[in-house]
């Protein structure tokens, strides 16, 4: 059940695997760490005893341990580095809970697929670039039906929550739970949440049938509705209890993934046989270890259509400003591929890559260079980029949204009064500016073709994860592969443009634009001690 997925979007990020607070009876400590334990893994150890209920902090260097519903252990007497980040299963506060061979063989989907079950030594390498005789890195579960399953059909109770905002394709994640549920595992009892995490507690459940579902994937938005804030975790996990919920299938992004970490982690302190699973969905691609979120694909190609209308009307006229304002909160992936995708744009703004407008180097002296040469500029920006600079000029607000997100100032409007400004009463040039904020426009529209196969294949993916008993996971293709990764990978850090990996640069190398690093009074406290040092030790011909 692979998709062929372009290459990841971004780099890797520090790993570590579970230790289940239970482990087998046929797994002895002896087995979990040799007398050889490195100083790396007894830093680890020691680590993993400070922190208070991390139990994912762990690397063990002979013998490696996987836990899944058999318990297996994996030799590996090469000490090659090799780590293993396996998820929560139930039986690790559930020891005793009985499984069943997996339905689906008898499936009429599965009955003729020679391999039907992954096998629980099939992992997905987190990084594919290796170098011979480096250490090989984190690996996560692969995807897939287990052989034996932890729920009865009949006797389950499957929920499905939409949080956070909206994005293409959440409609087909829905429908596909709904029908990979009921396809592949005769199970038919499925309540739909409706309006967010809030929604367990104030709204009432729709009950959610194929019939029922059958063509909401055609439409933008999501069917169950959705909200910010209202994450009360006790609340919600009373009412899963009421309920008698016991699959919780979460769709939302970073902020969801927090509350959904906490639920699990509630359910399994009051010992519930409860499944939770989160499905990453972010327009803005900022959900990490993944190669990316689905409806992204949508947005940039949507996005276009606003790009190529700015590129019209600058085109058409005598010294043409186009500028085109997308979605990225913190994350400037949706401008950086639409203006990739695109060709003409002539610059592009985002969060991670710190600009500023006056003097050499600076966005007024390239806007003023691309008219000369070309008659037309063309800049797409990000919603986050430029902040603090708005900040520093007009009285910006600091509220937050319900969810605690920041609330943004309108950096179109800004830049669009400030090159106005600029041209007409500086460099006393006429200047024919036309500004476009498509922004709602790209994510609330149904998604493409290709985001409905990678939701159908996320939304599979969760579903037999969950009947095979794992919690505490999400879920999400890792170098093309789909994998289950521990809910605590997504959370921990945000998936940003890395101005030191090779996609901004091949931006850079498309667009020509300034790369706005040539004054570094500007870039102070805005990048790590890393990126500093290189940004110092760059030489630049040409700023
Ligand atoms: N730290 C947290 N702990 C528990 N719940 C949280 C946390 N952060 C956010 N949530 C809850 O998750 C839900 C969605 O969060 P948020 O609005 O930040 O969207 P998101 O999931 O990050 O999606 P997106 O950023 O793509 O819109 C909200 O109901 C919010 O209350
Ligand atoms: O107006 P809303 O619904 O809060 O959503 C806006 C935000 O949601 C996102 O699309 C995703 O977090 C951001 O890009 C944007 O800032
Ligand atoms: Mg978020």
């Amino acid at each position: 059940m692979e998709l062929s997925l372009s290459s990841s979007l971004h780099s890797n990020t520090p790993c570590f695997i579970p230790l289940s607070r239970n482990l087998s009876p046929c797994i002895s400590r002896q087995n979990l760490v040799s007398s050889s334990t490195s100083s790396f893994l007894r830093r680890n150890l020691t680590e993993r005893v400070s922190l208070k209920n991390n139990k994912y902090l762990i690397r063990y260097r002979r013998r490696l341990i996987m836990r899944s519903q058999s318990s297996t252990v994996i030799n590996d007497d090469d000490d090659d580095g090799f780590i293993i980040q396996g998820v929560p299963h139930l039986t690790d506060f559930l020891p005793d809970l009985p499984s069943y061979p997996n339905p689906l063989k008898k499936s009429q989907a599965y009955a003729i697929v020679k391999n039907t079950f992954v096998s629980p030594k099939d992992l997905v390498a987190e990084n594919n670039i290796i170098q011979k005789g480096s250490p090989r890195g984190v690996h996560f579960m692969r995807a897939g039906p287990r052989e034996k399953v932890y729920f009865l059909p009949e006797k389950v109770r499957a929920c499905i929550v939409t949080c956070g905002g909206l994005c293409p394709g959440i409609n087909t994640v829905i429908r596909e739970i709904v029908c990979g549920l009921s396809n592949m595992y005769s199970v038919d009892d499925v309540l739909g949440i409706q309006g967010g995490y809030r929604g367990f507690y104030s709204h009432n459940t729709v009950h959610l049938t194929p019939k029922v579902v059958n063509d909401i994937h055609k439409r933008g938005g999501t069917f169950l509705q959705t909200s910010r804030g209202g994450h009360d975790t006790k609340k919600i996990v009373d009412n899963i209890q009421d309920r008698g919920i016991n699959q919780v299938y979460i769709i939302g992004g970073d902020g969801t993934h927090k509350g959904a970490a906490a639920i699990y982690k509630e359910v399994e302190s009051r010992g519930l046989q409860v499944s939770v699973v989160g499905i990453p969905k972010t327009i803005d691609n900022d959900i990490a270890v993944i190669d990316k979120s689905f409806g992204f694909d949508t947005a940039v190609e949507e996005a276009q259509r606003a790009i190529n209308a700015a590129h019209v009307e600058a085109e058409c006229v005598e010294n043409g400003v186009g500028i085109v304002k997308l979605m990225g909160r913190y994350s400037g992936f949706i401008a950086m591929f639409a203006t990739l995708a695109n060709g003409d744009v002539d610059c592009c703004l985002i969060p991670e890559s710190p600009f500023y407008l006056e003097g050499q180097g600076g966005l007024f002296e390239y806007i003023e260079q691309r008219l000369k040469e070309n008659g037309h500029v063309l800049i797409v920006l990000a919603e986050g980029a430029g902040q603090e600079y708005i900040a520093q000029s007009m009285k910006a607000g600091n509220g937050t949204d319900a969810s605690g997100n920041r609330l943004l100032s309108d950096v179109g409007l800004w830049l669009t009064q400030k090159v106005k400004d600029h041209f007409t009463n500086v460099r006393k040039m006429t200047i024919n500016l036309k500004y476009i904020d498509p922004t709602y426009m790209i994510r609330a529209i149904p998604s493409n073709a290709y985001d409905n196969i990678y939701c159908t294949l996320l939304a599979q993916s969760a579903v037999h994860g969950t009947m095979a008993g794992f919690t505490g996971f999400t879920v999400g293709p890792v170098n093309s592969r789909f994998a289950y990764i521990p809910i605590n990978r997504v959370t921990e850090t945000q998936n940003i443009v890395k101005l030191t990996d090779r996609m901004w640069a091949r931006l850079l190398a498309s667009t020509n634009q300034p790369s706005f690093l040539g004054k570094p009074e500007y870039l102070q406290g805005k990048f790590d001690k890393e990126t500093m040092d290189i940004i110092n030790r760059m030489q630049i011909t040409s700023i």
